[in-house]
Formats: structure tokens, C-alpha cells, sequence
């Protein structure tokens, strides 16, 4: 079967033979502690570590805050210390920023990724706030420009940071919209069917999808907290995640084609989608096989299951894997697919290096295995 995957065509970029300056901002948080530590282990920034930023706000001169006071998982022998600097444009342009990492919330990404752009530093976007193209799928956000034209093409050029999609673009991208979590999850699993016209739209897709609690963030709300997410099981935001916009401009399908539900597991990280899909003709499962093995051949974060395997929570969590498997029915004609990651990881850090990597022309994989 022809490989339908349009992006997955192995070029090679020029290649940086320095790392770029990087800074974090939003550091204090789950994903930003994510990235934090990947980029402090990558082979390529070991004499460059990250600047690390945490609110826009004046120095406190008399107390200093370090990465290892909030993320102590970082701390490493020997006293090595790095400091944590309120976000400042001063700062970032003075640290000589190249790529500046938002771990921030969708409304503080909107506001600095102009201004970021302006001054010629590239941003790797952790949040929702540029991942769609239409309004009408941004609406969920609430977000507002002060300046709508500027927006408007920024908006336009900002590249959906999927690399198994879309690595040619982000090679050369200057804003990178990193994808939601569970939209990844889905996506990875949906795509190579879809592009490869297996799928029987109008019979309609279901996503059933599970995460864990970090995937909310590191600030509890009631439906987060120990005593209502412990020993519980809960579906959420029906009909209305905001992840659904992504799964129908990536998948280039409408609404009424898909249901996704999203549910709160009672474990610290990992997300397992389960996804129904009716196929158009009876299959077999070998070309089952063969269609996921040509649309990620060259993808070497994800990771294909074998039948009658399925993926699992505990075989990806702490990686930046994907994994994905599925299980035929008897009559060739319904799939099931599952599909696994860490959210934390493929779902947001561990897929904003692999854009950084493309970025820089490296192997899209580097620090990440
Ligand atoms: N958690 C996940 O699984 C995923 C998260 N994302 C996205 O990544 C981003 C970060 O998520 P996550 O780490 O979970 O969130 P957290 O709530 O754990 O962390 C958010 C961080 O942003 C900082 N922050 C909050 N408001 C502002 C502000 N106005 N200006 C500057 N910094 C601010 C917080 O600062 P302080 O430390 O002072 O509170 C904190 O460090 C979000 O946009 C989220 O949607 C994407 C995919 C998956
Ligand atoms: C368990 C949980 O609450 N998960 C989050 C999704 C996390 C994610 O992918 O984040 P963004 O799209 O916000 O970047 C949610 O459902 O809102």
C-alpha cells in the first residue's frame, strides 16, 4: 500500500551545529518542569541550558528562586543550581533567545507570541491558544488580540506542531502551535485510515478517551482534587471539549463525523484513547497492519503494537512515545483502535522538543528515547 502520509518524506535541513539559546516560560508548572527536564538531558544542550522564567513581574533581589525549589525531581549532585528570572522581554532579548517555549496558559500565549515574533525569536507553543485555524473552532478559548490583524496572520501561519503530520512545515516554522494532549492521542491513531479513504465517515467516529489528573494542570480545582478524582471514574466536557476543533481541521472532517468524550482517570499521568471507527469495505487485518506500518515508518515516536497486543498507560508513561494498536472484528469492517501516551510527554513536552529538533534539523528523536 502506498505510504499516504504527504509529510513523511525524509529530507535533510540544514543542520545547526550549535544549540539555540532556549527559554521556558511558565516553568513552574507540570509541563514546563516536562521540558525543563528533557532539555537539561539533551545531548545537544549541555553547555546551553535553558533560561527559565516564571511570571512577568520585577525581581524580588532578596529572594532568589531556583528550578531544583519547585521541581526538586531536577535537583542534581554537586550544588548545580539554576535560577528561576520573572519573565522579562529585556531579559529573554539579553539571554540572546532564539526559541522561546510557552508553558503557559491559552490567554498569556495568545498576548506574548506577537511580541515574540516581533523581535525575531521563534516560539514552540505549549497551550491551545494558536493550534486552530478557524474561529469558530477557537471560540472554546475566549481569547482576544489587541492587535487583530497582526493576529489574524499570525494565526495563518502558525504550524500545527504535529511532527508525524506536518514535519516539513515545522522545519521551518517560526511559531509552532504544540497540539492538545488527547487531540494527539486521537490523531496518531485516526490519520493513516482516514487519509488512506478507509473510513466510513457518515457511520461516524467515536473517541472514548482517558487522562490522567496532571493533564489539568498543577492548580486543583473541585473535579481535580485528591477527593473527588481518587477510586473515581467521570466523564467531562460532552459534546464540547475544546480538543474537538483539532481532531476536525488535522483530520479534515466535519462535526457530525465524530464524538469524543473525554474522562478523568484517577492516575497521576497517561492518556488511553479507544476509537471506534466503521471502515468502508471489509479489511483484513494484515492491511491493517501494513496501512500503520507505511504511515509511520519514518516516525520513530510512535510505536505500533502487534496484534493481539494492545497498548497500555504503564508502557508509555515517563516516555515520549506514542503506541498504537487495534483489533479487527470478524466481519473486517469494524476497527477499534487504542491509542496510548504520556500527556505530559508526546502530549505537550516531549512533542515540543521533537518540533525543536525539526527546528533545528536535527533527528526529530534526539534526547527523546
Ligand atoms: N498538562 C498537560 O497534560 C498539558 C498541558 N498543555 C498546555 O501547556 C500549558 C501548561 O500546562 P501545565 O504545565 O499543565 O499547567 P500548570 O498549571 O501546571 O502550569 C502553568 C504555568 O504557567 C504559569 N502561569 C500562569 N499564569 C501565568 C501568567 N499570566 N503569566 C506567566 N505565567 C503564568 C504558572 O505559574 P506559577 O508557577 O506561578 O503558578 C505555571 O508555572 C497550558 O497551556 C496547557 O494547556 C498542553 C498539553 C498537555
Ligand atoms: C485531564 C484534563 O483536564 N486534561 C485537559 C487537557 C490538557 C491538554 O492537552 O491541554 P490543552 O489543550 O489545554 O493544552 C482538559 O481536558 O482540559
Amino acid at each position: 500500500m502506498a505510504n499516504t502520509a504527504t509529510t513523511n518524506v525524509l529530507e535533510q535541513p540544514a543542520s545547526r551545529t550549535t544549540a539555540p539559546r532556549t527559554a521556558i516560560a511558565g516553568i513552574g508548572g507540570y509541563a514546563g518542569g516536562e521540558l525543563a527536564r528533557l532539555l537539561l538531558h539533551h545531548p545537544r544542550f549541555r553547555e546551553t541550558a535553558p533560561t527559565f522564567l516564571g511570571r512577568a513581574g520585577e525581581s524580588d533581589t532578596t529572594v532568589k528562586l531556583h528550578l531544583e525549589d519547585i521541581h526538586p525531581q531536577l535537583a542534581v549532585a554537586g550544588n548545580q543550581t539554576h535560577e528561576i528570572l520573572p519573565f522579562t522581554w529585556e531579559r529573554i532579548v539579553d539571554a540572546g533567545t532564539e526559541v522561546l517555549f510557552l508553558a503557559t496558559p491559552h490567554e498569556q500565549s495568545r498576548e506574548w507570541v506577537p511580541e515574540a515574533i516581533e523581535r525575531g525569536i521563534k516560539v514552540i507553543d505549549l497551550s491551545g491558544a494558536w493550534r486552530l485555524q478557524h474561529s469558530s473552532n477557537r471560540v472554546v478559548y475566549k481569547l482576544t488580540d489587541a492587535n487583530t490583524e497582526q493576529a489574524a496572520l499570525l494565526q495563518s501561519e502558525a504550524v500545527y506542531g504535529c511532527p508525524e503530520l506536518h514535519r516539513d512545515k515545522i522545519r521551518n516554522a517560526r511559531l509552532v502551535a504544540n497540539p492538545g494532549c488527547y487531540a494527539t492521542s486521537i490523531i496518531l491513531a485516526l490519520a493513516p485510515f482516514i487519509q488512506a479513504g478507509l473510513v466510513d465517515l457518515d457511520h461516524g467516529i467515536i473517541c472514548d478517551a482517558k487522562s490522567g489528573v496532571s493533564g489539568a494542570g498543577k492548580a486543583p480545582t473541585s473535579k481535580t482534587h485528591f477527593m473527588y478524582a481518587a477510586d473515581n471514574l467521570s466523564a467531562y466536557a460532552v459534546f464540547g471539549h475544546r480538543h474537538t476543533g483539532e481532531l476536525l481541521e488535522q483530520l479534515h472532517i466535519t462535526s457530525d463525523q465524530i464524538q469524543f468524550t473525554p474522562h478523568l482517570l484517577p492516575i497521576p499521568r497517561g492518556i488511553l484513547s479507544t476509537i471506534y471507527v466503521r471502515l468502508k469495505n471489509k479489511i483484513e487485518s494484515a492491511t491493517i497492519t501494513e496501512v500503520l506500518h507505511d504511515f509511520y515508518q519514518h516516525s520513530p515516536l510512535v510505536r505500533l503494537r502487534s496484534t493481539p497486543h494492545l497498548p497500555e498507560i504503564q508502557h508509555v508513561v515517563r516516555t515520549n512515545f506514542c503506541d498504537l494498536g487495534f483489533a479487527l472484528a470478524p466481519d473486517g469492517k469494524r476497527l477499534i483502535l487504542v491509542s496510548c501516551l504520556d500527556n505530559l510527554l508526546k502530549g505537550a513536552s516531549g512533542q515540543a522538543v521533537q518540533n525543536l529538533n525539526l527546528m533545528c534539523g536535527w533527528k526529530e528523536e534526539e534526547g527523546l528515547l
